[in-house]
């Protein structure tokens, strides 16, 4: 390769949230650059960016995160930074990343996807269909809520942010009876054990992206995209290829209840997608099949499904 490894001495920087699962990933992303390229570990330094996002996020930790700011604003402050060239490349979990990058940037290297369900994590039901009627529950996931209202019209939901501990103890503490949180969050942090199962996408289909991590970089860094070849899973980026040509059709920076999974069927992609209105109070669906090199053709041709079906103000919050 005809350019400078990096070294101890001049490590490679990747950029990342604060967060224990932002750190985890990082961390899970430097071994596999470190062991893909025969480097020592030292070779990769994970650079924590505070954004702005997570500041307000901790001062108003009960408000909705609608309330708080648009989903780029966790993501800007890392993409500024990768743009100046402070760090060489940013960590991402794909579901939190807008469908589109900025000028001069791009993500084409995913790590092998997690699991991607969503886990149901409760001290006194087992499952959504075991909690009582009228149960509180918590989360402040636009998609889960109105997922469990279209499935449980009876459940009472709360706002519930904040790390997995600060969760836990909401639980503890009685605010609510259950709470839903990423398997693969789990996974990835060691604490599976938290879950009481994880939801079938039958039943709850799991946001696009979910369980998959992107790794960003500047387009023009040839160096960055030698480093990260080797670890990037193509299977993973089929899959999301559809699942977020789906989430862009249907305007990915929208405030909008969408769910969305791809997965590898014979020599095909195969896709769900769903949108719901935001109360809950329906949920349309469509599903197909496509050959590989036609994914995100598919992911656009469901969009349009569902646009076709979805009345006027489907997306609206009083609908
Ligand atoms: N929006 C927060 C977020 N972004 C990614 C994950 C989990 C990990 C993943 O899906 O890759 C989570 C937390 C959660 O939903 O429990």
């Amino acid at each position: 390769m005809s350019f400078t490894l990096p070294s101890p001495a001049d490590p490679l920087k990747l950029g990342t949230r604060g967060s224990p699962l932002a750190l985890a990933q990082a961390n899970e992303t430097c071994d596999r650059l470190a062991a893909a390229h025969d480097l020592p570990r030292e070779a990769f330094e994970v650079v924590v960016i505070h954004t702005t996002g997570d500041n307000r996020a901790l001062i108003a930790a009960d408000r909705p995160l609608k309330e708080i700011g648009n989903k780029g604003l966790f993501t800007r402050e890392i993409e500024e930074a990768l743009t100046r060239g402070d760090i060489d490349l940013a960590v991402h979990s794909m579901k939190d990343m807008p469908t589109e990058q900025p000028t001069g940037l791009v993500i084409d290297c995913y790590l092998p996807r997690e699991d991607v369900r969503d886990a149901f994590i409760s001290a006194q039901a087992g499952s959504i269909a075991d909690l009582p009627e009228g149960a509180v529950v918590g989360s402040s996931s636009l998609r889960r809520r109105a997922q469990l209202a279209n499935r449980r019209p009876d459940l009472q939901l709360v706002e519930f942010r904040g790390n997995v501990q600060t969760r836990m103890r909401k639980l503890q503490d009685g605010v609510a009876q259950a709470t839903f949180l990423a398997m693969a969050g789990l996974n990835r942090l060691g604490l599976s054990d938290l879950a009481k199962g994880a939801i079938d996408p039958e039943e709850m289909l799991p946001a696009v992206a979910q369980g998959a991590i992107g790794i960003e970089r500047r387009s023009a860094d040839t160096r960055a995209a030698a480093m990260l070849e080797p670890i990037h899973d193509i299977p993973t980026a089929e899959r999301l290829a559809a699942e977020r040509a789906f989430l862009a059709a249907l305007d990915g920076s929208c405030e909008t209840p969408i769910a969305g999974l791809a997965i590898h069927e014979g020599g095909d992609i195969w896709l769900r997608g769903e949108i719901l209105r935001p109360d809950g109070s329906e949920a349309l669906a469509e599903e197909g099949r496509a050959p590989l090199l036609d994914a995100a053709e598919l992911g656009r041709a469901l969009a349009a499904r569902l646009l076709a079906r979805a009345a006027p103000g489907f997306f609206d919050w009083r609908g």
